[in-house]
């Protein structure tokens, strides 16, 4: 037992943003604006409130920020057509599509039919082959790179580090283990996910553990190495009758029963999540100097 380091996420954002600002001022006197595009689509409560405080971010910083909300029953076709009106729109430099869409929305064609230099998400398949190819012009998408901001900051070397990553997505996943594996990192890469035999045996060797599974508490004290990080990219939404809001967010870590254990730990909330949006605004000022050259 020992006293784990909280990664202090919300600090670190905060920090990420005050550099954000300086470059924005930057920015504004050589005439350009910085300018993001959210688009979501339905009405999901926890979407609503993600794309709520990006909108708010922006307006913090000075960029120029459209909030685009349109009902559940919006086509793949009229979706297409604000993609292309934003693809044209030469005030927004920035374009995200708050996923999950409706189940009736084709959701990686329109990530395809997003400007690759305005795919601020990172998700286009334009700006997934530069992360492979380690290409510092493709945009990286925002919560693995806060994850690795999270760890740089923290001072956390994953150098020759065993690192695991729990979850496959093209979201979070695969890119966090391609950012750990890179050449500026140089960690030992295992990617496990649910099907994987002896998961918390594959997780036990990690010096370095990322969960980004969405499964509520699914990572226990017996899956952790004593003295390894834990980086817990779940943000769960769970029933709890004692909160006014009627639910509690949760990682996908047990949290009082792995915290001890551990060197560092990352909190829900407070964590990750503020991360990834001070990311997006990193990754905003990215595309805005990029189409200034
Ligand atoms: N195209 C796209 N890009 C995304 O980046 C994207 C997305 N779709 N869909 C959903 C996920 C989720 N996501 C979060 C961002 C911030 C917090 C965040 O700030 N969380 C706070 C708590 C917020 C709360 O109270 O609910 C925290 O962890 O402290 C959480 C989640 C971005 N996502």
């Amino acid at each position: 037992m020992n006293t784990p380091k909280i990664l202090d996420g919300k600090a670190v954002a905060a920090a990420v943003l005050d550099e954000c600002r300086a470059e924005t001022a930057e920015l504004l006197a050589k005439g350009i604006q910085p300018g993001l595009a959210v688009v979501l689509v339905g009405a999901d409560p926890a979407s609503q409130v993600y794309v709520g405080s990006k909108a708010r971010t922006c307006a913090e910083l000075g960029f120029h920020s459209v909030k685009i909300e349109l009902p559940a029953e919006t086509t793949q076709e009229e979706l297409l057509q604000v993609v292309k009106d934003l693809n044209a729109d030469p005030k927004v430099h920035g374009i995200l599509v708050q996923s999950p869409p409706p189940k009736h929305i084709d959701e990686e064609a329109i990530i395809r039919a997003i400007d690759p230099r305005k795919d601020v998400d990172g998700f286009h398949p334009e700006n997934v082959a530069k992360l492979v190819l380690e290409d510092p012009t493709g945009f990286v998408p925002c919560t693995p790179a806060g994850c690795m901001k999270l760890l740089e900051v923290s001072g956390i070397d994953t150098n020759g580090a065993e690192a695991v990553v729990i979850g496959r997505s093209m979201i979070v996943g695969k890119p966090m283990a391609l950012l750990l594996v890179a050449k500026n990192s140089n960690a030992t890469v295992t990617i496990a996910h649910s099907r994987s035999k002896d998961l918390p045996g594959i997780c036990r060797r990690a010096d370095i553990l990322i969960a980004a599974v969405g499964r509520p508490e699914m990572v226990k004290a017996d899956w952790v190495k004593p003295g390894a990080v834990v980086i817990d990219v779940g943000i769960n939404r769970v029933e709890d009758s004692s909160k006014k809001s009627g639910y509690r967010l949760t990682g996908d870590v047990a949290y009082s029963e792995v915290a001890p254990l551990t060197s560092a730990i990352t909190p829900v909330p407070g964590g990750v999540g503020p991360m990834t949006i001070a990311m997006l605004m990193k990754n905003t000022l990215q595309a805005a100097r990029q189409f200034g050259v």
